[in-house]
């Protein structure tokens, strides 16, 4: 037997060592974090989520996060997204969230909620200009009742599109978590008509059993009507 494979073998012992002091339903969901490559990568890189390899995968499709950008994060805890935001060369970054997030050097992070009109002022002066990216990892708590989070994630996606449509530059991107069905009807159209190009992705970083996925929109254009 090779030592990698004892390596692993004892790892996986760790693991399930690890995981039977829980209860079983936190049990299997602390057995896929510690068998999920992405989770270890997190890790290695000094990502603060694995969802910040989501965010990589889409700026490496779509070219969202230039050299410069001002960017907001809209749901921005724990960082994952900022981080990468910053990594990728943004200039100013803002992250919002319900929750604390723990500072990270060069960007700004507010506590609240995305919608208070406090959050209008504070933004343009910590941007200096319009933002050229908006983008939204933002989960509303689930239910478990598929049409219910369905009409909850769409509507916060729609308040988070309101928001870019305050608050991107001529020719900014938009980028949403949205789940699957994907944006419809009005919201769609909309899309279509103020930006330049609209697409849907499914980064391989989001988990396959998830119903997630994004829509990426770029070349706002905020006099199309
Ligand atoms: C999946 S997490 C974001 C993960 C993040 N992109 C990262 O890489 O670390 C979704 C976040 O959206 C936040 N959220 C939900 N509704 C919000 C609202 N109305 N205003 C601000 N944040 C909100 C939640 O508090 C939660 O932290």
């Amino acid at each position: 037997m090779t030592e990698e494979t004892i390596g692993s073998r004892r790892r996986a012992a760790v693991r399930l060592k690890a995981a039977r002091k829980h209860k079983p339903s936190s049990q299997k969901w602390l057995l896929r974090q510690l068998n999920d490559p992405y989770v270890a990568a997190a890790k290695e890189r000094g990502f603060r989520s694995r969802a910040a390899f989501k965010l990589i995968e889409l700026d490496e499709k779509f070219g969202l996060i230039g050299k410069g950008a001002r960017v907001v994060d809209l749901g921005a805890a724990p960082g994952g997204w900022t981080q990468v935001a910053l990594e990728r060369g943004a200039s100013r970054v803002v992250g919002i969230d319900l929750l604390d997030i723990d500072p990270i050097a060069g960007a700004t992070l507010i506590k609240g909620d995305f919608q208070d009109e406090s959050m209008e002022t504070a933004l343009a002066e910590i941007l200096g200009g319009p933002a050229d990216v908006v983008m939204s990892d933002m989960a509303p708590n689930t239910t478990g009742h598929t049409a219910t989070d369905h009409l909850r994630i769409m509507g916060l996606a729609e308040l988070a599109l309101d928001f870019a449509f305050k608050h991107l530059a001529p020719g900014g991107a938009f980028v949403t978590k949205l789940f699957q069905g994907g944006a419809q009807g009005d919201m769609l159209n909309l899309l279509k008509r103020r930006f330049a190009q609209v697409r849907h992705a499914k980064p391989e970083a989001s988990r396959k059993d998830s119903r997630e996925l994004y829509l990426v929109a770029t070349g706002y254009r905020p006099d199309a009507s």
